[in-house]
């Protein structure tokens, strides 16, 4: 015996014969969705969002989306504004192709309210009503007139009350507010009673019907109250990533005898769970009777939901009165003054774009209103931006002080047998006696400090102990030998060259102060010996060393660490603060929702970019220019080049920070993983590109990654520039302009490409 079909099912069996919408009847609905199949996660192991659904919204509509938290309403409704791709199926929004070229959409043709508030805090009602008027191209005027009327309208305080101030509820309506505000033709709205009292609820329904009464406007609506949408024309009943019904709430509780449309649901809800068994075998006579070749790469799913679509476009599973019935009885169900609508020729036909609006990079007005809106933000995060600009000059003072300078005060154990470990002041004169003192007078000059020790013993136990950084040992004859060994030179004892020798012993643990320790007693012997031979009215030639150091090409006789790394750490220091700036400023625009919202309002990433571009530029230029006046001024850095090209080259160093912190915004999708990843590059950048060790004195396998890094040639070039005074036409100068602007050039195309197609 037959079983008996469930509800709905029996109902459902005829439509099956109506007739197939056209690519024209389908541009004529505000929106028209066709088998959409939607997967978020991995191929393996997909989450289903959207599996097949047809949507039919005729213009002049309230569409009430209804569905359980979670069932996809939020993912159909960002396919729908063209901020998510579907995975197959196509979608018509206002006669055009969401994203297509002159479709209007995303665009000023839709007004649309997300889920979360997507406004800025720190902005005014005005102010943020301002942005999204000057977005949507509207007049100052315009704009003031509909503030007024939306504050009436929807209960709002005051224009001039911050955002961040209002109630979670004012905030939603604020957000309703800059939705409405450019009168779009398509409204879609998610959630926009949550956090609103009854009274007003009422109030915004009303309105909603208000503005569909004339035809031009049609809206969307997704709610979790589903009685609230008795006033809309049509609702959608969504689960399990397709539509219950589609119908009119009227004939919804009519059909299934129901009281509410939340008990038309559930009644639904429990067809489709029993119907889905049924289903299944329906589905299974359908492919035994068309079959689906082995080799058809069409998944098994989509051929079926195919067969299905060539068959008839069902919206709802059960309750469907939409797609089946001809357009002009469906236009029926919604306002009747949408008046030769059938007749208009949908946008896309009308729209011819030139070649000109196609190469546009971006519209003035949404240049003009990205602009405002940064310094806006700039301005009323002043104090923030204050650190943000001082940042930089605070890192190159602190570097400045700490780094490159002498180590000083450092302690050296001394056992002088000459003097009986007595100190004793140079005498001045030329009696060559205790001419240890001389030379450990030089040493006091140099700033470091004699402890004295009675034997050897005890001061190699100060160096073991740390208290020291090495020990010193003077003979009891060291002037006598010394003396002598001039004297004798060649035909010098063995005892006088021993005896003439001050033998020292150095804590080697810390290179850099061993290092300049070593130093430190080869020219205070040197000086000392100087200092004798003038005393003593001879040539210091005698008792200079054999190999002479003249004054250096470049760079300064005694050069400093300083010199060396600011170079690298001027760059490094405005690569990275620009990296940080543009990357947090792009993540909180788009972890807030302001990123989505300004996108469907036709804000183009390109013009995201470039908005964040201009102003942070502007704090770029004014943090390099600090950072140079500071080291080359305040803390005399050495610098015989020309200070022109050497802030060129530190702003473009910034810019080419701000374009990888794009990329890092767009490649990460928290701040969190924002940090790891500018964190992630800063250490091989600093270690790679010869900001604290030569690129000479590196592997071969680092030198070369280092050579393509985005550091490595700008630090050489600004080296060449600050020590050198090399010009612009030395390759190794003008190289690191090519390398900084090959990479400003590379990051900008990645990010470009990366917001151009990194869609859901
Ligand atoms: N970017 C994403 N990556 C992976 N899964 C996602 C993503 N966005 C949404 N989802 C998942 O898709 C499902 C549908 O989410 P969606 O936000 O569309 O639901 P919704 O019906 O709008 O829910 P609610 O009514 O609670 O807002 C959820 O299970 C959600 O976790």
């Amino acid at each position: 015996m037959r079983p008996e079909l469930p509800i709905g099912l029996t109902e459902r069996r005829p439509p099956l014969e109506t007739q197939q919408s056209t690519v024209w009847t389908r541009r004529q609905q505000a929106v028209c969705v066709r088998r959409a199949y939607k997967k978020y996660g991995q191929s393996s192991n997909p989450h289903v969002i959207l599996d097949g659904l047809n949507m039919t919204v005729p213009k002049g509509c309230i569409y009430g989306l209804l569905g359980a938290s979670g069932c996809g309403k939020t993912t159909l409704l960002s396919c729908i504004v063209g901020r998510r791709r579907l995975n197959a199926g196509e979608i018509w929004v206002l006669g055009g192709k969401p994203g297509s070229a002159g479709s209007g959409v995303p665009g000023p043709r839709i007004g649309y309210m997300p889920q979360e508030i997507a406004l800025y805090g720190e902005f005014t009602i005005r102010e943020t009503m301002q942005f999204f008027g000057m977005v949507n191209g509207m007049t100052p005027k315009q704009v003031d007139d509909k503030i007024e009327f939306l504050l009436k309208f929807l209960q709002l305080p005051s224009a001039s009350r911050p955002v961040k101030n209002l109630s979670g509820g004012q905030q939603r309506r604020v957000s309703f507010a800059a939705a409405l505000l450019h009168n779009p033709e398509l409204l879609i709205l998610d959630e926009p009673t949550v956090g609103v009292d009854p009274v007003l609820r009422q109030g915004i329904w009303d309105h909603l019907v208000h503005l569909t009464k004339d035809g031009g406007t049609t809206i969307i609506v997704t709610t979790h109250y589903i009685d609230e949408t008795r006033q809309a024309h049509m609702i959608g009943l969504m689960r399990g990533g397709k539509f219950l019904a589609e119908e009119s709430p009227t004939s919804l509780l009519q059909k299934y005898n129901c009281q509410s449309l939340e008990d038309v649901f559930l009644k639904l809800s429990v067809i489709q769970n029993r119907g889905k068994r049924r289903r299944s075998s329906i589905l299974h006579d359908i492919t035994a009777a068309i079959a689906v070749p082995e080799t058809s790469p069409v998944p098994a799913v989509e051929a079926l939901n195919s067969i299905c679509d060539n068959s008839s476009e069902m919206s709802g599973e059960f309750g469907d009165s939409i797609s089946p019935v001809p357009l002009s009885k469906r236009m029926s169900v919604c306002s009747m003054q949408v008046n030769n609508a059938e007749m208009e020729l949908p946008p896309e036909a009308n729209t011819k774009m030139t070649l000109f609006d196609r190469c546009k990079l971006f519209q003035s007005h949404h240049m003009r209103a990205l602009i405002w809106k940064n310094f806006l933000w700039m301005w009323r995060n002043v104090a923030v931006m204050l650190f943000i600009v001082g940042l930089p000059v605070a890192q190159i003072v602190l570097f400045c002080l700490s780094v490159g300078k002498d180590p000083y005060g450092l302690h050296l154990a001394i056992v002088n047998h000459e003097t009986n470990n007595k100190t004793c002041p140079p005498t001045g004169t030329c009696e060559l006696t205790q001419l240890s003192c001389q030379f450990l007078h030089q040493m006091e000059l140099r700033r470091q400090v004699l402890d004295f020790f009675d034997d050897e013993e005890s001061a190699f136990r100060a160096v073991k102990r740390g208290k020291a950084w090495g020990a010193l040992s003077f003979t009891s004859n060291y002037s006598t030998s010394l003396k002598k060994r001039m004297d004798d030179g060649q035909s010098a004892t063995d005892w006088v060259l021993d005896d003439s020798v001050v033998s020292i012993w150095l804590d080697e643990s810390n290179q850099q102060i061993s290092m300049l320790l070593r130093r430190d007693l080869l020219f205070a012997f040197q000086d000392f010996a100087k200092t004798l031979a003038v005393t003593c009215n001879f040539s210091t030639k005698v008792v200079a060393n054999p190999i002479q150091f003249n004054q250096p090409i470049y760079g300064p006789y005694v050069p400093n660490f300083t010199d060396f790394a600011a170079p690298g750490v001027i760059l490094t220091i405005i690569f990275f603060l620009a990296v940080a700036l543009t990357s947090g400023a792009m993540l909180i625009e788009r972890n807030e929702g302001i990123l989505e919202r300004s996108l469907v309002s036709g804000i183009t990433g390109i013009e995201v970019l470039l908005g964040h571009v201009v102003c942070q530029l502007l704090i770029m230029v004014f943090q390099s220019l600090m950072v140079i006046a500071f080291a080359l001024v305040v803390f005399d850095v050495t610098n015989e080049g020309d200070v022109f090209w050497i802030c060129l080259l530190t702003i473009l160093t910034g810019l080419c920070g701000m374009c990888f912190g794009f990329v890092v915004s767009c490649v990460t999708d928290s701040e969190r993983n924002a940090t790891y990843l500018a964190m992630g590059s800063f250490l091989p950048i600093v270690m790679l590109c010869g900001i604290i060790w030569p690129v000479e004195g590196m592997h071969a396998i680092t030198k070369s990654i280092s050579f393509i890094l985005p550091l490595t040639q700008s630090t050489e070039s600004m080296r060449s520039m600050l020590a050198r005074g090399w010009p612009i036409t030395e390759p190794s100068v003008y190289i690191g302009f090519c390398s900084t602007l090959i990479w400003i050039s590379v990051f900008l195309t990645s990010s470009v490409l990366l917001i151009k197609f990194k869609k859901g």
